[in-house]
């Protein structure tokens, strides 16, 4: 696929684009946070992008939101979608839902709504759904104890870009390697020359290396699960949450085994080591302890060789003194001689402190042995060598466990990548899925009819819609039934409840065009090219703006065919006699053309007369004033002009007054 042919992408961004794995398949997926992971795309742009591969694909030119005000709508509706999410891919994603003329999109979306909403927004899922993020690749590691080793310099740049943790080194011949091997514990040649090479060292001759990143470095894959540890437990716990609860997040055949993933994530630590291993422990631990078991040791011997020579009576033969006393304190003889067997037994206890301490094995207390029982001596000395010996050996049985226990380990690992994505992705899904069912649980949606313009059911209808929109409690917002065919004027008294019906048609509209359930009991909707909703005009406008304002209009009813026009109190641009004459000339040149409108106006008495058709007139009735307050029936009473707040209070005063103004005064209406 052409990415610059995606409506919004340009060169720059396509070139970003092509970072990406596989940019064509990810762009299509709608899967923001994979589209985002292309160098300067944020999750923002990665939705817009998503949206514009959606309309690409549907020959979608994205035109249906043609006002701010319907701008506003839509934002709004998102936003009450974007709610009821819990992961931030989940508000993003929802991004990629639009208004749209086209008939296969609006299916595609309506088809993964229906599935959606049947979800049982279960409280335990969404709280393990607070910790799933996109999965995120960790900063590369750098191996310092392993390198490759090449003759050749293809197969060098080769090495550098698809193992970066490993240094490359180029070597000529049987001596180069040799040297390596000196400098690093093991050393990988990736020439097939090599083959059957024999020098010291841990030395591999490995053609096919590159080939196999997870077993030349498995640090990768040990440092990519350290690092999406917390994600990967929490997507684990969607998904048995989910599946407890009856409403599994994927089927049992695609699904990661979660009990493999934590078992694997508990022999690894956060910085990507090995844990939880008991022999790797105990060496790690003998190495780190060596010194300091040594020291104690040699205490312990000299606190029992102290105690024997305490309770000892030594006779010292005249020779010996003289000696003594002609060499200065060397005791080292008379030791020997006269303490042979508690300095046996106290050598014998530093080295069972030794191999204690450091829980040797065997063959590592034979070498322990070695440590002490040179010449004896007060205190008791150690042997340097030994020890230094000791360290080697049990630091090279660690440095070789941990590097099978890590070999084992990422390929365990390994085949956990795959499936690990789709769990994550899929919890993430979940999360949208949810939300959408939140929202038509919440506000007890339903999923619209959505018709052709050429249907018979052209226009809206509308049954008990409830307007999530309200500056009252959706619980408190009464329901309104409304339908229009072609053009309509919407009477009613103030306050009754003409702008708010406005803004529900408006929302039900873009959210069925956009795929999603609205907030009405039933509703049919045409599908309209475009939604031009107009908002009241704050106050009388000058003469500039009136006229820009007149050219909107004169562009909007040419070619109205399949437009929604949706207009609050236009009278209010200018003075009452004109505003009039204009809403009758604009519902005259929409008459004739297949747009749907409502104008509400309280001027509609006077449209009607200076219209030269039939205009159609809705009314939003009050039923009367009960102790000051109107008691208005929301839904708009269809071909019926509705009585103004003014005459209703003119009536009751003529009703309650013993005068006749008031009666001259209603004759006047
Ligand atoms: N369906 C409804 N359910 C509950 N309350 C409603 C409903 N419709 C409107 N209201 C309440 O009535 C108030 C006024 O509604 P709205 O502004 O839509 O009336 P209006 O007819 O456009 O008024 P005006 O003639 O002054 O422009 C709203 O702020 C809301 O509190």
């Amino acid at each position: 696929m052409e990415l610059e042919a995606i409506p919004g992408v340009g060169a720059k961004t396509a070139a970003a684009l092509r970072e990406l794995d596989d940019p064509a398949d990810t762009v299509e997926s709608g899967d923001v946070a994979a589209i985002a992971r292309a160098p300067g795309v944020n999750e923002a742009r990665a939705a817009r992008i998503a949206r514009g591969a959606i309309r690409r694909r549907h020959g979608d030119d994205g035109r249906v939101l043609a006002t701010d005000r319907a701008r506003e709508v839509y934002r709004e509706a998102i936003d009450l979608l974007r709610e009821r999410t819990v992961t931030d891919y989940a508000a993003k994603r929802l991004e990629t839902f639009y208004p749209s003329a086209s008939a296969s999109r609006i299916d595609e979306a309506q088809s993964f709504v229906e599935s959606a909403i049947e979800r049982d927004p279960d409280p335990a899922v969404c709280e393990a759904l607070a910790g799933v993020e996109p999965l995120t690749d960790p900063p590369t590691v750098r191996v310092r104890d392993r390198c490759l080793a090449t003759a050749d310099a293809e197969t060098l740049a080769r090495a550098e870009s698809t193992i970066p943790e490993l240094s490359v080194e180029t070597v000529e011949d049987t001596r180069d390697v040799s040297e390596l091997a000196r400098s690093y514990a093991t050393v990988i040649v990736l020439d097939e020359k090599f083959a059957g090479l024999d020098v010291e060292g841990d030395v591999h001759v490995r053609p096919d290396a590159l080939d196999e990143p997870a077993e030349t470095v498995p640090e990768r894959l040990l440092a990519f699960f350290a690092a999406n540890r917390e994600r990967l437990e929490a997507a684990a716990a969607v998904h048995e949450a989910a599946a407890a609860a009856g409403d599994p997040v994927a089927d049992d055949d695609t699904a990661a085994d979660t009990d493999a993933l934590r078992d694997a994530l508990a022999r690894l630590d956060d910085d990507g080591t090995i844990v939880g291993d008991g022999e790797l422990e105990r060496l790690t631990a003998a190495v780190d302890d060596l010194d300091a078991a040594v020291s104690t040791a040699e205490s312990v011997a000299d606190d029992r060789l102290r105690e024997a020579i305490r309770e000892r009576d030594v006779t010292i033969e005249g020779t010996d003194f003289l000696s003594l006393v002609e060499q200065g304190a060397r005791v080292d003889s008379l030791l020997d001689r006269e303490l042979a067997d508690e300095y046996d037994e106290a050598i014998a206890s530093a080295r069972e402190h030794l191999v204690d301490a450091l829980r040797l094995e065997p063959e590592e207390a034979e070498l322990a042995e070695r440590v002490f029982g040179g010449d004896p001596s007060f205190p008791v000395d150690h042997d340097e060598s030994a020890v230094s010996r000791l360290n080697t050996e049990l630091a090279a049985a660690r440095d070789r466990r941990a590097a099978r226990l890590k070999a084992e380990l990422a390929s365990d690992l390994g085949e956990l990548r795959e499936p690990v994505a789709s769990l994550v992705r899929d919890a993430l899904e979940l999360d949208v899925e949810l939300a959408l069912a939140r929202f038509a649980r919440d506000f007890e949606c339903a999923m619209p009819e959505v018709v052709a313009p050429e249907s018979s059911d052209s226009g809206f209808r509308i049954e008990r819609g409830r307007s999530p929109l309200l500056d009252v409690d959706f619980a408190d917002a009464e329901p309104v039934d409304y339908a229009v065919s072609g053009a309509t004027l919407l009477s009613g008294v103030n306050s009754g409840g003409k702008t708010s019906t406005l803004d529900l048609v408006a929302l039900v509209v873009v959210l069925a065009q956009m795929g999603m359930p609205v907030p009405a009991e039933s509703a049919t909707v045409e599908r309209f090219e475009e939604v031009h909703y107009y908002a009241k005009s704050q106050g009388t406008l000058d003469a500039g703006a009136f006229e820009a304002t007149l050219r909107d209009f004169g562009d909007l009813v040419e070619g109205a065919d399949g437009r929604l026009v949706l207009v609050d109190e236009l009278e209010s641009i200018t003075e009452p006699g004109a505003s009039a004459k204009i809403i009758a000339g604009i519902l005259e040149a929409l008459d004739g053309q297949d747009a749907t409108a409502v104008f509400v106006s309280h001027l509609a008495r006077e449209i009607r007369d200076a219209a030269d058709f039939d205009v159609a007139v809705d009314g939003i009735e009050a039923a009367g004033l009960v102790d000051g307050e109107l008691r208005v029936n929301r839904s708009p009473r269809k071909g019926h002009l509705a009585r103004s707040t003014p005459e209703l209070i003119v009536e009751k005063l003529a009703g309650d007054r013993d005068t006749d103004f008031y009666g001259d005064l209603l004759e006047k209406f």
